[in-house]
This record gives C-alpha cells, sequence and structure tokens, in this order.
C-alpha cells in the first residue's frame, strides 16, 4: 500500500509533491484543485481586463482604493482585481503577466487529476517565455507609451532590462535575449533546430559570398543603404550586359560603359542600363577587357589587379553565373585587394582612387551630374553621384534629433517614490466640518447643511454655500479664528468660481502626502502629454497632476521665502523638461550666483547646455557673464527673428515644422531652432551688482523672445518690489510663489495676499492669466538628480555645449543702480513693454504707465497714441483710461510681430 503511494506520488510529479508528507483523499484534492482552479480564473480576468482598463483605474489606483467605500473600479474583477492586474502586469511582467494565471491554472487541473498536459515542461516554458518576454519588451519599448502606467513589458521587466543593459550594453542585451529565444524555441519544438541551422547556413553562404565577391569595397565602413541599393541596381544592369561586377568597379565600370558604347554600339550599354558616363580627357582612359567570346555583347573592367593583357576567362558572367562562393576566389576580380580601387589607364599605370570626391559640376551634367577626381587628381565624370556625406546632412539638418539617433529618454525608474501613502481620515474630516459649522455660527454666519470635503497631498478643502445674503468678505475675516479653532497654522479662505456659489476654506491636513517626481512622471497624463516644453508643477488640491507648457506662459517667476521648496520647484521643471526632449530640441542657459543649486547640472554639456562662446563653464556663476551671455540671448533673438522674417513664419513652432518639412534650405542661411530655456537661480544677487544692466536684457527678452523659443524663468528669494521690479513683473506674466512671510511679499509676487498663508514645503501658489491655483510641489531629492543626470551624460553627446554668439557689455561696472529703478525711458522697447503690460492688466491708464515705468508725461501720451494707431487701445476718452481692444497675448505678439524694431521705436 505504503508502495503504491509512493509511486502514485512519483507519478503525479510537481503537484503531488505540493501535498507531500500528508495523505489527502482524492475528494479533498479535488476541491483544492478546483478552489485553485477558481483562483486562476480570477486572476485570468483580472489580468485579460487590466489590459483594456488600466487607464481608467490608474488615478484610483495610485491614490489607494478604499474597501469600505462603494466605489466602482473599470476591472471586471473589481478592486481586487485592478489590484491583481496592476500587481502582476504593471509592477511585474507587463503584457506577458499572463503566464501567471495560466501557470495557476495548469496546476489546478493537474491537482484535480485532470491530465491534459506535461505538467512540469508546461510550467517551466510558460514561466521562462513570461520572463523572456517580459524582459524582451522592456528592453524594445521601455516606458514608451506608458502602456500599463509602466510600459509593455513591466516594471519588473523593464528595471531588469535596464541594468542588463547597463552590464552588457544595448547590443550585448539583443544579442542575449535573441540567443534565449532560439534557446526556449529549441526547448519548445526541436525541429527548431532544424531551421535555425537553414537560416544559419543560407547567412554564411551569403557572408562567404559576399566577402569572396567583395575583395575591397570603395566605401568601406559606411553601412548605406543607398549605395548599396546603388551597387544592387548596378550589379542587376550589368548582369544583364554580361559584364562582370563586383562593387570595387562601379566607377570604372560606368565610364567603361562610355567607352563600351563607343566600342561595340550603344546597344549593349542600353541595355545594361548605364547612365552616360565618361573618362574625362582623351589621354586618361581606362583599359577594357573585350571578352573573346563576348566580343560584341560586353566588356570586363580591370580592378587593377591584371595587368592590362590578361584575359579574362571566357563565358565568366560575374556574381550570377553560377559562382557559390567558392570559385570566386579563383576569379581574377575577386580577389583580395588592398587599396580600395585601382583604375588602370593606357598605360598600365595603377592609379589609387579610393576617395573619390567631386570637384566640380558642370552645369551641362544636370542634376546629380559632378567631376569627381581622385587623390591623383585623374577626373572622372560622373552623372548620378550622390555625396551620401551630404546627403546625411540634409537629413540632420530636417531632423536634428538624428544627430544623437541613439539618444535614450531618462527612465523613470531611476526615480525614488517617496510617497508615505498617509491618509487623511475620516473621523479628521467630520470634526473639522462640525468646527467650520460652529465658529460660523458663532459669528453668526448662516450656512447651507452641507459641507463638501476634498482631500489634496497638502490640505484638505471644505467647501461651505453661504446662505442668501450673506457676505463673502465676513467669512474672509475670519481667517484666523477659523485656524485658531482648528488649531492650524493658517488656512486659506476662496471663493470657488465658475458659478459655483461657494466659498472654500484650505485646511492643512495632520499628516501631508509628499508629491514624488516618480508618480508624476509615470502618469499617463504626462507621458501622452504633447506640450511643446511641458513642466510638471506638482497636485492641485483637487488631486489632480498639473503640467504646465511653458510655452504658453511663456516665462516663469518663482519666488518664495528661503527654505519653501523654490530649488526641489525648479529641480522638477528642469526635470520634466530633461524627461521629455531630446537633445537636439532644448537648451539651457543656467546662471546660478549662489553656486550650488543648478551646479548638479553641469555634467549635461554636451547634451542639454548652452554656452557663450568663449565661456569655460557652461553653468554661469558670475554677474557680468551672466550680464553678457543674456545680451548674447537677445542677439539670438534678433537673429531668429531674421530668420524667421525670412521664412515668412512667426514662430518658432512654425518655423522648425517648415524646415522638418524640406521646405527652408540650409543654404539660405536657415537651420533648426532648438527651445533655449534659461533658468536664473538666484535672481536678487544678480539684480543687485548689476541693476539694470540685467535688468534690460530680462525685459526685452521676456517682452519679444516667446516667439523665438526662448523662456525666462527666474527665481529669487527676496520677493522684493527692488527685485521683482514693475517692470520685470508686467513682463513675466506667469508666478509661482512658495510661503512667503508676509502679505507684502505675497503681493509683490502674485499681486494679492495668500502665499502668507502657505504651509510650506513645495505648498504653493501658481498665478497665470490672472487665476491662482494652489497645489503641492512635485519632489524629487538630489541623488534622483544625480541619477537623472548621470543617465543622460553617459550617452553619446555632442563636442561640446550649444554655442551662444560672444557678447561684451564695454564699460561694465559691474554694480548698478540696485533696482532699475530711476530712468527707465531710453529703453528701446518701451512701447513693447507698456503694451504687454496694459493688455495684462487690462488697463489703458496714461498715468498708470507713466507710475509703472517711470517715464515722462510726454512720452506716455506718445506710446498711448501710437498703440491706439496699432489698433491695441482705444481713442482717449477725456480723463477715462483707454478702453483696451486687444485682450490676448497672442494677437497682442502678432500685432507687434508685423511692425519694424523702428516703427516701436517712440
Ligand atoms: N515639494 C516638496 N515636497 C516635500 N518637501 C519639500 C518640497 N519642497 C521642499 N521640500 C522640503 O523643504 C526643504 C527646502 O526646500 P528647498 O531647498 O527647495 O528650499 P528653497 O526655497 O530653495 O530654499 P533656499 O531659497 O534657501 O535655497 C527640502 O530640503 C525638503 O525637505
Amino acid at each position: 500500500m505504503a508502495k503504491q503511494e509512493k509511486t502514485k506520488a512519483k507519478s503525479t510529479g510537481t503537484a503531488a509533491r505540493l501535498f507531500a508528507g500528508r495523505k489527502i483523499g482524492e475528494t479533498e484534492r479535488w476541491i483544492y484543485g478546483f478552489l485553485l482552479l477558481f483562483v486562476s480564473l480570477f486572476f485570468l480576468l483580472a489580468v485579460v481586463s487590466y489590459y483594456f482598463t488600466w487607464s481608467e483605474d490608474q488615478a484610483a489606483l495610485r491614490e489607494g482604493l478604499s474597501w469600505s467605500a462603494v466605489d466602482n473600479v473599470a476591472n471586471h474583477a473589481g478592486k481586487l482585481g485592478a489590484i491583481t492586474g496592476s500587481a502582476l502586469v504593471g509592477k511585474w511582467f507587463g503584457v506577458f503577466a499572463i503566464g501567471i494565471p495560466v501557470v495557476l491554472l495548469i496546476l489546478s487541473l493537474r491537482i484535480m487529476r485532470v491530465r491534459p498536459l506535461f505538467l512540469n515542461r508546461s510550467v517551466r516554458t510558460t514561466l521562462i517565455v513570461m520572463i523572456l518576454g517580459s524582459l524582451s519588451l522592456g528592453y524594445l519599448f521601455g516606458t514608451r507609451w506608458g502602456i500599463f502606467g509602466t510600459g509593455l513589458g513591466g516594471q519588473a521587466g523593464i528595471a531588469a532590462a535596464d541594468w542588463l543593459r547597463s552590464v552588457i550594453g544595448t547590443a550585448g542585451l539583443g544579442l542575449l535575449l535573441a540567443v534565449c529565444w532560439i534557446l526556449i524555441a529549441v526547448y519548445i519544438n526541436r525541429s527548431t533546430i532544424k531551421v535555425v541551422n537553414r537560416v544559419g547556413s543560407s547567412v554564411a553562404k551569403g557572408a562567404t559570398d559576399l566577402m569572396g565577391k567583395i575583395p575591397v569595397h570603395p566605401f568601406k565602413g559606411k553601412e548605406d543603404t543607398q549605395r548599396q541599393a546603388e551597387e544592387e541596381r548596378l550589379r542587376e544592369d550589368m548582369e544583364a550586359a554580361n559584364y562582370y561586377y563586383t562593387p570595387d568597379t562601379v566607377p570604372a565600370a560606368k565610364a567603361a560603359s562610355d567607352i563600351a558604347s563607343e566600342a561595340i554600339g550603344t546597344e549593349s550599354a542600353e541595355r545594361a542600363g548605364t547612365e552616360r558616363t565618361a573618362v574625362s580627357g582623351t589621354e586618361e582612359t581606362l583599359t577594357v577587357y573585350p571578352s573573346d567570346e563576348q566580343e560584341a555583347e560586353g566588356i570586363f573592367v580591370s580592378n587593377g589587379d591584371r595587368t592590362d593583357n590578361e584575359e579574362l576567362p571566357a563565358g565568366h558572367t560575374g556574381a550570377t553565373a553560377g559562382n557559390d562562393g567558392n570559385d570566386a576566389a579563383e576569379s581574377p576580380f575577386i580577389e583580395e585587394e588592398e587599396d580600395d580601387f585601382i583604375v588602370v589607364d593606357e598605360q598600365g599605370e595603377r592609379i589609387k582612387a579610393s576617395t573619390l570626391r567631386p570637384t566640380r559640376t558642370p552645369a551641362t551634367l544636370g542634376a546629380g551630374g559632378v567631376v569627381v577626381s581622385d587623390e591623383e587628381g585623374i577626373e572622372i565624370v560622373k552623372t548620378d553621384y550622390k555625396d551620401t556625406e551630404a546627403e546625411e546632412e540634409a537629413d540632420d539638418f530636417r531632423d536634428p534629433t538624428r544627430t544623437l539617433p541613439r539618444y535614450q529618454r531618462p527612465s523613470w525608474v531611476i526615480l525614488k517614490d517617496h510617497s508615505v501613502g498617509i491618509r487623511i481620515s475620516e473621523d479628521e474630516i467630520r470634526e473639522n466640518k462640525n468646527i467650520i459649522r460652529e465658529k460660523l455660527e458663532d459669528f453668526g454666519i448662516r450656512i447651507t447643511d452641507k459641507i463638501k470635503a476634498t482631500i489634496g497631498p497638502t490640505v484638505t478643502l471644505y467647501e461651505i454655500e453661504p446662505a442668501q445674503g450673506v457676505k463673502v468678505s465676513r467669512i474672509r475675516n475670519l481667517e484666523e479664528d477659523i485656524a485658531l479653532a482648528l488649531k492650524v497654522q493658517s488656512i486659506r479662505i476662496v471663493t470657488l468660481g465658475q458659478g459655483r456659489g461657494t466659498v472654500g476654506i484650505e485646511v492643512p491636513n495632520s499628516t501631508r502626502e509628499i508629491v514624488s517626481m516618480l508618480s508624476v512622471v509615470k502618469s499617463v497624463k504626462f507621458q501622452d502629454c504633447q506640450y511643446r516644453l511641458p513642466i510638471v508643477l506638482g497636485k492641485t488640491i483637487y488631486n489632480e497632476i498639473y503640467i504646465g507648457d511653458l510655452t504658453k506662459m511663456p516665462h516663469l517667476l518663482v519666488a518664495g521665502a528661503t527654505g519653501q521648496g523654490k530649488s526641489v520647484g525648479l529641480n522638477a521643471i528642469i526635470a520634466s523638461l530633461l524627461y521629455k526632449k531630446h537633445p537636439a530640441e532644448l537648451k539651457f542657459v543656467l546662471i546660478d550666483p549662489k553656486q550650488v543649486e543648478l551646479s548638479a547640472y553641469a555634467k549635461l554639456d554636451r547634451h542639454f547646455l548652452a554656452k557663450m562662446e568663449g565661456e569655460e563653464s557652461a553653468i554661469i556663476t558670475d554677474t557680468s557673464k551672466a550680464v553678457n551671455t543674456l545680451n548674447s540671448l537677445v542677439m539670438v533673438m534678433e537673429e531668429r527673428y531674421t530668420l524667421l522674417n525670412r521664412a515668412g513664419e512667426r514662430n518658432i513652432a512654425d518655423y522648425n515644422a517648415r524646415i522638418q518639412a524640406g521646405k527652408l534650405k540650409k543654404r539660405d542661411g536657415h537651420s533648426f531652432m532648438p527651445y533655449i530655456v534659461v533658468v536664473i537661480d538666484e535672481f536678487a544677487d544678480m539684480i543687485m551688482t548689476a541693476g539694470r544692466e540685467v535688468e534690460i536684457p530680462i525685459t526685452r527678452l521676456a517682452a519679444k523672445a516667446r516667439a523665438v523659443g526662448i523662456h525666462l524663468i527666474v527665481a529669487t528669494q527676496r520677493p522684493d518690489v527692488k527685485v521683482i521690479t514693475g517692470l520685470i513683473k508686467s513682463n513675466i506674466p506667469a508666478r509661482i510663489a512658495f510661503k512667503v512671510v508676509s502679505m507684502v511679499d505675497s503681493r509683490t509676487i502674485i499681486d494679492q495676499p495668500g502665499a502668507n498663508n502657505l504651509i510650506g514645503m513645495g505648498d504653493m501658489l501658481l498665478y497665470l492669466n490672472g487665476e491662482l491655483t494652489r497645489m503641492q510641489c512635485a519632489f524629487l531629492d538630489t541623488p534622483e538628480i544625480e541619477n537623472l543626470t548621470s543617465f543622460i551624460s553617459q550617452q553619446e553627446g555632442y563636442d561640446g555645449p550649444f554655442e551662444l554668439p560672444f557678447f561684451e557689455l564695454k564699460g561694465t561696472t559691474g554694480s548698478g543702480n540696485g533696482g532699475g529703478g530711476e530712468e527707465t525711458a531710453d529703453s528701446d522697447n518701451m512701447l513693447i513693454q507698456v503694451a504687454h503690460f496694459i493688455v495684462q492688466n487690462r488697463q489703458g491708464s496714461t498715468s498708470a504707465i507713466q507710475r509703472n515705468f517711470r517715464l515722462g508725461y510726454n512720452r506716455a501720451g506718445r506710446i498711448m497714441d501710437k498703440l491706439e494707431k496699432m489698433g491695441i487701445v482705444g481713442r482717449q476718452d477725456g480723463s477715462k483710461p483707454r478702453e483696451v481692444i486687444v485682450t490676448d497675448m497672442r494677437q497682442l505678439e502678432d500685432i507687434l510681430l508685423s511692425y519694424d524694431d523702428e516703427e516701436l521705436d517712440v
């Protein structure tokens, strides 16, 4: 009996071993199997459903699913299904995660004693295919398209592929995977060996043929498909006319065809399909060898390895005449020859012509016709010369990303997850609602019953609806009292627009969530973002990821008291651009007077940094150098405008699109324009040292550089009117305020209170298009930046930073007047600055212009008159401010661009 049991256990293999050490009855066993069958089918449903519903469930999964709530997810296996799918597909094996339920299914059938399959073999095969498949997809596609929130191969597959790539290189890993796939194919089906052998022998044969028949390649080392195609065509042509062909005879053969057409009539040359070519001059002709038997049909051209009187084997018909590569070695045409290509002249002299370059292009030859000459000066006319380098250059010109074709955007796996997964409890919310209601009642403010709470990463928004007749200002006045009652540092009371008629009370959460850069970069929203310069700012208090387009902003001021998250914010912005752009599309100018914050990016000099010609370091730390670089950028701006005008385009995007469509030519001075993002941290230091010398180029760039793709990000920890002058503010409409100490500081940055009520550590307000959005800034730490810059800098890059033209400010004193204050009236684009100010503030008042720009009455009046003529403001109506006709910044840019600089000089 015992023996019988033993035999049985052995025969059922792995499944039986699962129950080793225990005797179980058949029924019990069947039940276990059946339960496992249920689990496997559930997993199958979860995984398959996740393939289709993952994007709908992403947000819910990221925020954590609440088991108690009755909210629905899209996965057909419910919340558990969404979590299972996310773990198996998203976190582990990607598409191939289906292997897990398949393995469970096989095991369950086995336990139930259903024996449809070879158990061990199918389980092993499924697992290997799953791992190999996940690795291969991770290798091939990485995080591209962000499918499953991670990538096709799943997070583990991608991470493993990235690691292996770093160990054995991209090509090495490709090879390894190919070998593994072949092995597994052989493991699954032995007859694969035959297929592999067959493929192998034909590849070997092809290689031998090629090696044998191409003794020396005139364009050795260049894998030029066009040239190969040309050679292929020629091979066919020559064979059609019974010419011997080897690639190194191409130029000579083509020359010879002409002689052949003279010697044997044009017919066979025409039959050969060769274009008209000739050896220039009568003295320098090529030796041709008419075949005895094929005299009327064709000629043979020496590859220089023969003496001129040597005869070719009769009936030899070149590559397709039955040579299989072995007898190729016997042919005089295919012997190895160390010279690339030899032309033999009439006297039998051998001339090396390995580097044929075009010397002139006589108009009579038409398109593609050039005279090429070898290093001895021998000239050969070619009617179809293709300068491969020039062609390649033309492609690079149209698509500059081809200049670094293997560049890989950073993978998000190098970022860390800082989230602590803390969730605010329902009790806390209920308690806060009660306190708010009671406090308002204490002050006689009636609200409707319902208070809606929206939990954000840093604060929770309690939305209340005041009863009829209650003034919002009364509620606002209670800010401090409510904060005190809630025992929090500060709250912010805001009116919620969009016809809601409600008031929002933002209360800091007892525990706050860190918004990891990782969570944003991984998100479908970021992966799919098509903005030209997408910058991640963080998550709003409604828990939505906020991504801005810097090209629309179009410049950004970042201010806040020290230690409140400004540098982290700048890093998040820079990192998001690094994640999305190719080095050919974007360059940074980094100005860092503090000499610490931006130094981590120095490594990117060969990829993403720009520097002024003659400067040593790409990161500018010295104020006078910063002044020169800013002026150099003004020069770039003007140059770009000239090119735009010449191309008849209005902005960089349209201009680059024309380049990419091949409609603008390099010879006309055009070239692809990368975006240039100028980051200044810390601006206060600069303006305090260099005053107007800094302010003037900054305002010029801020006023006009947007259309040519130059964007400024100016950061300061001193939100002071001496630093953030009216002129700068009016030209930098998008502003971010981190926590500041006073209401005055808040007004300096965002023209209203609010930043003083923030709670620090990345809590911030974005002021854009007159609207204020509170959010928690995305966070990444120094090691993550280090990883990011290393990931990029380890890849092939350019020879050095992108060069900006040289500029030196004459008589630079290095000390300014501390604020760009006393006289700005001679600034040459005053009209542009005033126009921006007016359109932005919708305020056509001459006295406001005088005050903000410190202009005399007459000049301000002249500017207003000119703006009226340009259709930007309306007519003077007594002492009332003028009507502002243009309300859209884009429309304003268009109007300003239609005028010359002189016309705008008022
Ligand atoms: N978005 C954020 N999420 C979480 N913590 C943050 C965030 N931003 C900043 N912090 C915390 O605040 C600290 C200070 O931030 P940061 O260095 O960015 O301040 P800063 O405003 O640049 O200061 P300074 O002006 O002195 O350079 C960080 O080290 C970090 O601990």
